[in-house]
Protein backbone atom coordinates (compact mmCIF):
# COMPACT_ATOMS: atom_id res chain seq x y z
CA UNK A 1 0.00 0.00 0.00
CA UNK A 2 1.60 3.63 -0.64
CA UNK A 3 1.42 5.88 2.06
CA UNK A 4 0.85 9.47 1.54
CA UNK A 5 3.63 11.10 3.87
CA UNK A 6 2.10 14.40 4.95
CA UNK A 7 4.35 17.74 3.85
CA UNK A 8 5.91 18.89 6.68
CA UNK A 9 4.90 22.45 5.86
CA UNK A 10 2.24 24.58 3.61
CA UNK A 11 4.07 27.50 2.40
CA UNK A 12 3.50 29.39 0.03
CA UNK A 13 5.01 29.41 -3.15
CA UNK A 14 6.64 32.29 -4.28
CA UNK A 15 7.48 32.37 -7.82
CA UNK A 16 6.76 34.91 -11.38
CA UNK A 17 6.43 38.59 -10.30
CA UNK A 18 7.31 39.65 -6.86
CA UNK A 19 6.17 43.50 -6.18
CA UNK A 20 8.32 45.31 -3.49
CA UNK A 21 6.77 48.19 -2.41
CA UNK A 22 8.04 51.88 -2.29
CA UNK A 23 5.69 54.61 -0.61
CA UNK A 24 7.37 57.44 -2.36
CA UNK A 25 7.25 55.98 -5.83
CA UNK A 26 3.83 55.53 -5.58
CA UNK A 27 2.69 58.91 -5.21
CA UNK A 28 -0.66 60.38 -4.52
CA UNK A 29 -2.20 57.19 -5.90
CA UNK A 30 -1.44 55.49 -2.58
CA UNK A 31 0.03 52.34 -1.73
CA UNK A 32 -2.79 50.84 -1.81
CA UNK A 33 -4.06 51.45 -5.45
CA UNK A 34 -0.85 50.43 -6.68
CA UNK A 35 -0.55 47.26 -4.92
CA UNK A 36 -3.81 46.08 -6.04
CA UNK A 37 -3.54 47.68 -9.74
CA UNK A 38 -0.04 45.75 -9.92
CA UNK A 39 -2.03 42.29 -8.58
CA UNK A 40 -3.98 42.53 -11.21
CA UNK A 41 -1.54 42.69 -14.03
CA UNK A 42 0.14 39.59 -12.59
CA UNK A 43 1.91 40.24 -9.22
CA UNK A 44 2.09 36.92 -7.89
CA UNK A 45 3.59 38.37 -4.52
CA UNK A 46 4.33 41.86 -2.21
CA UNK A 47 6.67 43.02 -0.33
CA UNK A 48 5.79 45.78 2.36
CA UNK A 49 8.41 47.41 2.39
CA UNK A 50 8.80 50.72 4.45
CA UNK A 51 12.11 52.07 5.73
CA UNK A 52 11.00 55.24 7.51
CA UNK A 53 7.53 54.02 9.06
CA UNK A 54 7.04 54.07 12.48
CA UNK A 55 5.73 50.88 14.08
CA UNK A 56 1.84 51.53 14.61
CA UNK A 57 1.17 52.85 11.24
CA UNK A 58 3.79 49.95 9.57
CA UNK A 59 1.12 47.05 11.21
CA UNK A 60 -1.83 49.54 10.16
CA UNK A 61 -0.28 48.81 6.83
CA UNK A 62 0.65 45.63 6.67
CA UNK A 63 -2.74 44.65 8.09
CA UNK A 64 -4.98 46.37 5.24
CA UNK A 65 -2.86 45.05 2.78
CA UNK A 66 -3.18 41.62 4.31
CA UNK A 67 -7.24 42.03 3.50
CA UNK A 68 -6.64 43.07 0.00
CA UNK A 69 -4.01 40.36 -0.82
CA UNK A 70 -5.29 37.03 1.50
CA UNK A 71 -8.79 36.66 -0.55
CA UNK A 72 -6.78 37.00 -3.98
CA UNK A 73 -4.41 34.07 -2.28
CA UNK A 74 -0.80 36.57 -3.06
CA UNK A 75 1.27 36.24 -0.27
CA UNK A 76 2.15 39.20 1.77
CA UNK A 77 5.70 39.39 2.83
CA UNK A 78 7.18 42.09 5.10
CA UNK A 79 10.57 43.48 5.26
CA UNK A 80 12.98 43.39 7.90
CA UNK A 81 10.33 42.97 10.54
CA UNK A 82 9.36 40.19 12.21
CA UNK A 83 7.27 41.66 14.77
CA UNK A 84 5.23 43.24 11.73
CA UNK A 85 4.78 40.21 10.41
CA UNK A 86 4.05 38.35 13.73
CA UNK A 87 1.26 41.53 14.59
CA UNK A 88 -0.70 41.56 10.57
CA UNK A 89 -0.21 37.64 10.37
CA UNK A 90 1.52 38.25 7.40
CA UNK A 91 2.86 35.07 4.99
CA UNK A 92 6.30 35.77 5.73
CA UNK A 93 9.35 38.20 6.32
CA UNK A 94 12.27 39.00 3.84
CA UNK A 95 15.60 39.18 5.61
CA UNK A 96 19.10 41.11 4.75
CA UNK A 97 22.49 40.32 6.36
CA UNK A 98 22.25 42.67 9.03
CA UNK A 99 18.65 41.52 10.10
CA UNK A 100 17.17 39.40 12.09
CA UNK A 101 18.85 35.82 11.96
CA UNK A 102 16.88 33.22 10.36
CA UNK A 103 16.89 30.32 12.55
CA UNK A 104 15.41 33.18 15.21
CA UNK A 105 13.31 34.10 12.15
CA UNK A 106 11.84 30.58 11.42
CA UNK A 107 11.43 29.84 15.65
CA UNK A 108 9.14 32.65 16.07
CA UNK A 109 7.31 32.63 12.83
CA UNK A 110 6.78 29.03 12.83
CA UNK A 111 6.97 25.92 9.90
CA UNK A 112 4.48 27.43 7.35
CA UNK A 113 6.07 31.30 7.06
CA UNK A 114 7.89 31.97 3.86
CA UNK A 115 11.06 33.32 4.68
CA UNK A 116 13.58 35.04 2.28
CA UNK A 117 16.79 36.65 2.86
CA UNK A 118 19.09 38.58 0.70
CA UNK A 119 22.49 37.06 -0.44
CA UNK A 120 25.33 39.71 -1.71
CA UNK A 121 28.30 37.47 -1.66
CA UNK A 122 29.57 34.34 -2.43
CA UNK A 123 29.94 33.60 0.78
CA UNK A 124 26.37 34.74 1.76
CA UNK A 125 25.69 31.94 -0.80
CA UNK A 126 27.16 28.96 0.69
CA UNK A 127 26.15 30.10 3.86
CA UNK A 128 22.26 29.78 3.16
CA UNK A 129 22.31 26.39 1.64
CA UNK A 130 22.06 25.18 5.09
CA UNK A 131 19.30 27.93 6.25
CA UNK A 132 15.67 27.35 6.12
CA UNK A 133 14.84 29.66 4.03
CA UNK A 134 12.27 29.57 1.08
CA UNK A 135 14.18 31.67 -1.22
CA UNK A 136 17.39 33.78 -1.78
CA UNK A 137 17.19 37.21 -2.62
CA UNK A 138 20.34 38.11 -5.20
CA UNK A 139 20.79 41.20 -4.40
CA UNK A 140 21.28 43.05 -6.54
CA UNK A 141 21.60 41.87 -10.24
CA UNK A 142 21.86 44.95 -11.60
CA UNK A 143 22.46 48.37 -9.98
CA UNK A 144 19.98 50.44 -8.95
CA UNK A 145 19.21 54.08 -7.85
CA UNK A 146 16.39 52.64 -5.67
CA UNK A 147 18.83 50.93 -3.03
CA UNK A 148 22.51 52.33 -3.49
CA UNK A 149 23.62 50.98 -0.04
CA UNK A 150 24.10 47.37 -1.74
CA UNK A 151 27.46 45.68 -2.26
CA UNK A 152 28.56 44.70 -6.47
CA UNK A 153 25.81 43.72 -8.58
CA UNK A 154 25.84 40.20 -9.63
CA UNK A 155 25.21 40.66 -13.15
CA UNK A 156 23.55 37.37 -15.13
CA UNK A 157 26.42 35.51 -15.08
CA UNK A 158 26.74 35.68 -10.79
CA UNK A 159 22.74 34.59 -10.93
CA UNK A 160 23.71 31.94 -13.10
CA UNK A 161 26.82 30.74 -11.12
CA UNK A 162 24.04 30.89 -7.87
CA UNK A 163 21.67 29.01 -9.33
CA UNK A 164 24.54 25.70 -10.42
CA UNK A 165 25.39 25.91 -7.13
CA UNK A 166 22.20 26.61 -4.80
CA UNK A 167 19.24 24.66 -3.66
CA UNK A 168 17.32 27.69 -2.51
CA UNK A 169 14.77 29.16 -5.43
CA UNK A 170 15.86 32.38 -6.51
CA UNK A 171 14.31 36.09 -6.56
CA UNK A 172 16.27 38.07 -8.86
CA UNK A 173 15.88 41.85 -7.46
CA UNK A 174 17.68 45.77 -8.66
CA UNK A 175 17.21 47.43 -11.77
CA UNK A 176 14.81 44.87 -13.31
CA UNK A 177 11.80 45.80 -15.97
CA UNK A 178 10.18 44.34 -19.02
CA UNK A 179 13.29 45.15 -21.26
CA UNK A 180 15.71 42.39 -19.09
CA UNK A 181 12.73 40.39 -16.73
CA UNK A 182 12.89 37.54 -19.47
CA UNK A 183 17.00 37.80 -19.07
CA UNK A 184 17.11 37.17 -15.69
CA UNK A 185 14.64 34.21 -15.57
CA UNK A 186 16.95 32.35 -18.15
CA UNK A 187 20.25 33.48 -15.88
CA UNK A 188 18.40 31.26 -13.38
CA UNK A 189 16.41 33.21 -11.31
CA UNK A 190 12.45 32.00 -10.67
CA UNK A 191 11.30 35.14 -9.68
CA UNK A 192 11.66 38.83 -10.51
CA UNK A 193 11.21 41.73 -8.17
CA UNK A 194 10.22 44.81 -8.99
CA UNK A 195 10.24 48.36 -7.31
CA UNK A 196 10.49 51.27 -9.88
CA UNK A 197 9.15 49.95 -12.89
CA UNK A 198 5.86 49.04 -11.33
CA UNK A 199 5.42 51.46 -8.16
CA UNK A 200 6.81 54.83 -10.34
CA UNK A 201 5.16 53.60 -13.76
CA UNK A 202 2.36 55.88 -15.53
CA UNK A 203 -0.26 52.43 -15.17
CA UNK A 204 0.89 50.34 -12.83
CA UNK A 205 -1.40 47.05 -14.02
CA UNK A 206 0.12 47.47 -17.40
CA UNK A 207 3.27 47.88 -16.10
CA UNK A 208 3.09 44.60 -14.17
CA UNK A 209 0.97 42.82 -16.98
CA UNK A 210 3.84 43.78 -19.43
CA UNK A 211 6.59 42.59 -16.61
CA UNK A 212 4.76 39.22 -16.40
CA UNK A 213 3.88 38.43 -19.94
CA UNK A 214 8.31 38.35 -20.45
CA UNK A 215 8.62 36.02 -16.85
CA UNK A 216 5.94 33.78 -18.64
CA UNK A 217 7.68 33.46 -22.06
CA UNK A 218 10.86 33.10 -20.42
CA UNK A 219 9.64 30.33 -17.69
CA UNK A 220 8.45 28.50 -20.52
CA UNK A 221 11.72 28.41 -22.59
CA UNK A 222 13.55 27.39 -20.04
CA UNK A 223 11.06 24.71 -19.49
CA UNK A 224 11.03 23.37 -23.06
CA UNK A 225 15.03 23.91 -23.08
CA UNK A 226 14.76 21.06 -19.46
CA UNK A 227 12.28 18.91 -21.49
CA UNK A 228 14.44 18.87 -24.73
CA UNK A 229 17.54 17.93 -21.80
CA UNK A 230 15.45 14.82 -21.00
CA UNK A 231 13.90 13.75 -23.96
CA UNK A 232 16.28 15.22 -27.18
C1 LIG B 1 13.28 40.04 -2.64
C2 LIG B 1 14.22 40.93 -1.92
N1 LIG B 1 15.54 40.73 -2.08
C3 LIG B 1 16.42 41.54 -1.44
C4 LIG B 1 15.95 42.55 -0.63
C5 LIG B 1 16.92 43.44 0.11
O1 LIG B 1 16.87 43.19 1.51
P1 LIG B 1 17.95 43.88 2.46
O2 LIG B 1 19.29 43.45 1.97
O3 LIG B 1 17.63 43.57 3.85
O4 LIG B 1 17.76 45.42 2.19
P2 LIG B 1 16.45 46.29 2.51
O5 LIG B 1 15.41 45.96 1.50
O6 LIG B 1 16.00 45.96 3.89
O7 LIG B 1 16.92 47.69 2.37
C6 LIG B 1 14.59 42.73 -0.50
N2 LIG B 1 14.07 43.70 0.28
N3 LIG B 1 13.74 41.91 -1.15
C1 LIG C 1 14.69 46.74 -2.26
C2 LIG C 1 15.90 46.42 -3.02
N1 LIG C 1 16.82 45.52 -2.58
C3 LIG C 1 17.86 45.44 -3.42
C4 LIG C 1 19.02 44.60 -3.18
O1 LIG C 1 19.93 44.62 -4.00
O2 LIG C 1 19.01 43.93 -2.17
S1 LIG C 1 17.73 46.40 -4.76
C5 LIG C 1 16.24 46.98 -4.23
C6 LIG C 1 15.46 47.97 -4.99
C7 LIG C 1 15.12 47.49 -6.39
O3 LIG C 1 14.45 48.53 -6.98
P1 LIG C 1 14.22 48.63 -8.53
O4 LIG C 1 13.34 47.53 -8.93
O5 LIG C 1 13.56 49.98 -8.68
O6 LIG C 1 15.55 48.61 -9.19
MG1 LIG D 1 16.56 44.41 5.28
Amino acid sequence: MTMIQPRAHSRKKIAGLYLVTDRALCGNRGLEEVVSLAVQGGAACVQLREKDLPTRPFVEEAKRLKALLSPLRVPLIINDRLDVALAAEADGVHIGQEDMPCDIARRLLGPNAVIGLSVETWEDVEAAELMDVDYLGVSPVFATPTKTDTKAPWGLEGLTRIRAYSSHPLVAIGGISRDNAADVILAGADCAAVVSAICAASDPRMAAADIQAEISWALKKKQRNKQHLIHP
